[in-house]
């Protein structure tokens, strides 16, 4: 398809209505004049027209309509609008201003804590009239129960805060609990914080100390989430060129860049990843001249086989993968690596079918090998736009640029925005030491604008920004959203793929990487570190893993397609397979490469194939484990196993029996030991154990299980205590046990499940 400057016009326009149109749609629309009514199908009216049969209400960026609309219908306006409709309200029978519905805490008890939820506050007119409202029943209570965080320091008011009771009861039932006096600031332990919690069916939990890091990610993660409309800009789309090995990915970015880079690469094989930017220039395909500018920012990855660790990183911060495929090879085993790669990323993808000039250039072949991969024009059902090109004599490498500018438009409309006034934020693209300027580091702005003098945080390195260079080696005070720059000033050499933050105080700079390079040591040493029953629990119950990625290489297609439908046969509605890359050949360094975007949940299997060295050798390294089988069936039962493995086995609680406590003794250093009575079944030395009091349970915590620390029948160690029988025994980590409290006794078996 031939960009006009009207379609560009045409999907700027839809763009900034919030609208996306399709390539048919711009290639047959014709423009709509302003004001006039649009036709049906062609979305919102342009603002001023009216609204089209079936369209949506038209809204500018920034208008939630809908939002308000919503709001008015479930009773709950938002400040702006009761400003708004202050005037109507006053004419309301219940006089004064509205009230929001749904703003009142209940304890579980049912007494109600009236809290106005916009000041916080128990006290003031609001909170009155929420007390008003409630006794008119036009309040829906939320029931203030469960898990409940609370910060250290506890105080008499944030207990009282944080479990809904009055500071008044509290210091009450803080008295009668502790026999001290408390006054509204005065502090309360942890441990009697919880007992009254629990009191109240909350479970107290402290809120963990966040770390510098944590707070910086999360300002970047805020910042990201309540971005301002207003505020945004359109960003240039951030372009890999991926492909096979001497496909022409370099002699192609050289005639965009319109220079040779080529002939300076060592041994003819591009080395390091190297980032640019480009002005295209849309013309009008009539009079030939210039309309439309466009920025695109290249990033220049390397295709050789060597380099695949590169290529898989370029892949990840981009927004377009243009995929080259020589015409004259057609489509080869990279090709098909470089597909998978963009679409794990989830790049859009637009083909170039280069060195259409030459002689042995077969375009048909190359056109049906990459619909086999799925890759399929918008006359085919597909959207993948192919272009022909020629990087050696330029054919071609005009469309190229403009399907670049289309699928930017059309395909990524409204995604390609960034706030170049927020702190900066990036990906380092490569690092590396040098003699003269020590520490240097390609990296890409993503967010923000990064400035000289600004503090750079990239994994475990920072520095000040010493100096800036563009992709033409020009020093630069400043880089926006989607440039390239060369930056020194980092302590060290930044891992490529670490993303980087500016940072405010260089202080904090410090403490996170400092925070981080332990870290890093923690996790090599970890590597290390035998598996115990705890650590093995917190592996497991980290893992949520709905989907197990393959990387299936066999020796023949035949075999790929029997595998694959087999696999697809493995559902399961918490579990599937999901097949990343399948290709014909060896095990590759670059399959294992692929496993690496996810290394727990991807299984890299050869069928009838082995591992060549290089992918050994990096599987080892990274601890990917590589599987291979001759016979079909062994390899399904393998993945039938991983499967059902990731499938939570179901924990059943079996009740073991109960005891009374009828005295309780003090020992030095054991702690308090319950003198008990079993009342029913049996006590297990090895059983866990809740402590209940007046018919709710003290301890543990609900996130907690414990077991006994001793059981004891006079003064012999018991393995179990039955019903009729006395014993003793000492619960871990509780030493607040009193008489007549039940000590219930049981055990968690987990059971596995199965496909
Ligand atoms: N006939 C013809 N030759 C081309 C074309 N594009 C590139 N070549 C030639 O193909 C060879 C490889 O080109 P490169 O641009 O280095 O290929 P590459 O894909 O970047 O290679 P690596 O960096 O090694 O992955 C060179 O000899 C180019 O001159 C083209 O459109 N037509």
């Amino acid at each position: 398809m031939k960009l006009t400057p009207e379609m560009i016009d045409r999907l700027r326009a839809a763009s900034a209505r919030g609208q996306r149109l399709t390539l048919t749609d711009v290639a047959r629309t014709p423009a709509a004049a302003p004001g006039q009514p649009n036709k049906p199908g062609e979305g919102p009216a342009r603002p001023g027209g009216p609204p089209r049969p079936g369209a949506a209400p038209a809204a500018r960026p920034g208008e939630a309509v809908d939002d308000e609309e919503e709001k008015k219908k479930s009773g709950v306006i938002g400040r702006d609008s009761r400003h708004k409709n202050r005037g109507s309200d006053r004419g309301r029978s219940s006089g004064g201003p509205r009230v929001d519905r749904g703003s009142v805490i209940l304890g579980p008890g049912g007494q109600v804590d009236l809290i106005d939820q916009q000041s916080g506050s128990r006290r003031g007119p609001r909170a009155a009239l929420l007390r008003k409202a409630q006794r008119r029943g036009e309040i829906k209570p939320i029931i203030k129960e469960g898990k409940i965080e609370i910060g250290l320091p506890i105080t008499v008011r944030s207990l009282s805060e944080a479990i809904g009771m009055k500071t008044g009861e509290l210091a009450k039932r803080l008295l009668k609990e502790t026999n001290q006096l408390y006054g509204n600031n005065s502090p309360v332990d942890f441990d009697t914080a919880a007992l009254i919690a629990v009191e109240k069916n909350i479970e107290l939990v402290v809120k963990r100390q966040k770390t510098a890091e944590e707070i910086l990610i999360e300002e970047f993660e805020q910042m990201a989430t309540n971005v301002d409309p207003e505020k945004l800009r359109p960003r240039p789309p951030i372009v890999t060129i991926m492909g096979h090995v001497d496909h022409g990915k370099t002699t192609l970015l050289d005639r965009i860049r319109q220079s040779n880079v080529a002939a300076g690469e060592v041994g003819g094989i591009t080395q390091v990843i190297r980032a640019w930017s480009v002005m295209h220039k849309v013309k009008d395909p009539e009079t030939g001249e210039k309309v439309i500018e466009s920025p695109i920012t290249f990033l220049d990855t390397p295709g050789h086989e060597a380099f695949t660790k590169m290529r898989a990183r370029g892949a990840n911060v981009t927004d377009i993968a243009v995929i080259v495929v020589a015409a004259t090879d057609g489509v080869m085993p990279q090709t098909e690596e470089a597909v998978a790669h963009a679409r794990a990323a989830d790049v859009r993808i637009v083909v170039a079918i280069n060195k259409v000039d030459a002689p042995n250039a077969n375009v048909d072949r190359t056109r049906r090998q990459l619909y086999n991969l799925s890759l399929l024009p918008d006359n085919m059902g597909g959207d993948v736009q192919f272009v022909e090109t020629s990087a050696l004599t330029g054919q071609g490498i005009d469309d190229l640029l403009d399907a670049i500018v289309i699928e930017s438009e059309i395909n990524l409309a409204g995604e390609l925005l960034a706030d170049p006034a927020r702190p900066a934020f990036g990906t380092c693209l490569e690092g590396y030491m040098t003699a003269d300027e020590g520490v240097m580091a390609t990296v890409l702005v993503q967010q923000g604008t990064l400035k000289k003098g600004d503090i750079l945080l990239c994994g475990a390195n920072y520095g000040r920004v010493r100096s800036m260079q563009n992709d033409q080696g020009v020093n630069i005070e400043e880089a926006g959203p989607s440039t390239p720059v060369l930056v020194t000033g980092l302590g060290g050499v930044p891992n490529a793929d670490d993303p980087f933050y500016v940072v405010e105080e260089l202080t904090t700079a410090a403490k996170i990487a400092e925070a981080r390079e332990t870290k890093d040591r923690e996790k090599t040493l970890n590597r290390f570190a035998p598996v115990n029953v705890e650590n093995f629990a917190a592996t497991k119950s980290k893992q949520k893993i709905t989907e197990l990625k393959i990387i299936l290489k066999a020796e023949a297609r035949g075999s790929v397609e029997a595998i694959r439908k087999e696999l697809e046969k493995l559902t399961h509605e918490e579990v599937t397979t999901r097949i990343l890359h399948a290709g014909i050949g060896a095990i590759t360094e670059s399959d294992v490469q692929l496993a690496l975007t996810s290394p727990e949940d991807t299984l890299v299997i050869g069928f009838n194939v082995t591992a060549d060295d290089a992918a050994m050798h990096l599987a080892e390294e990274r601890d990917i484990s590589l599987r291979e089988y001759q016979i079909i069936y062994n390899l399904v039962d393998d993945v039938k196993a991983q499967l059902e493995g990731r499938l939570k086995p179901i924990e059943e609680v079996v009740h073991l029996g109960r005891a009374v406590v009828r005295q309780t003794f003090k020992h030095g250093k054991v702690g308090t030991i319950a003198g008990c009575y079993v009342t029913s079944g049996v006590l297990e030395r090895s059983a866990r154990v809740r402590v209940i009091r007046g018919g709710v349970v003290v301890f543990p915590p609900a996130d907690k299980v414990v077991g006994l620390d001793s059981l004891k029948r006079f003064k012999d160690d018991a393995k179990e205590v039955r019903e009729g029988f006395e014993c003793g025994l000492k619960i871990t980590d509780f030493n607040d046990i009193k008489v007549d409290d039940v000590i219930e006794a049981f055990k968690i078996e987990s059971r596995a499940r199965t496909l």
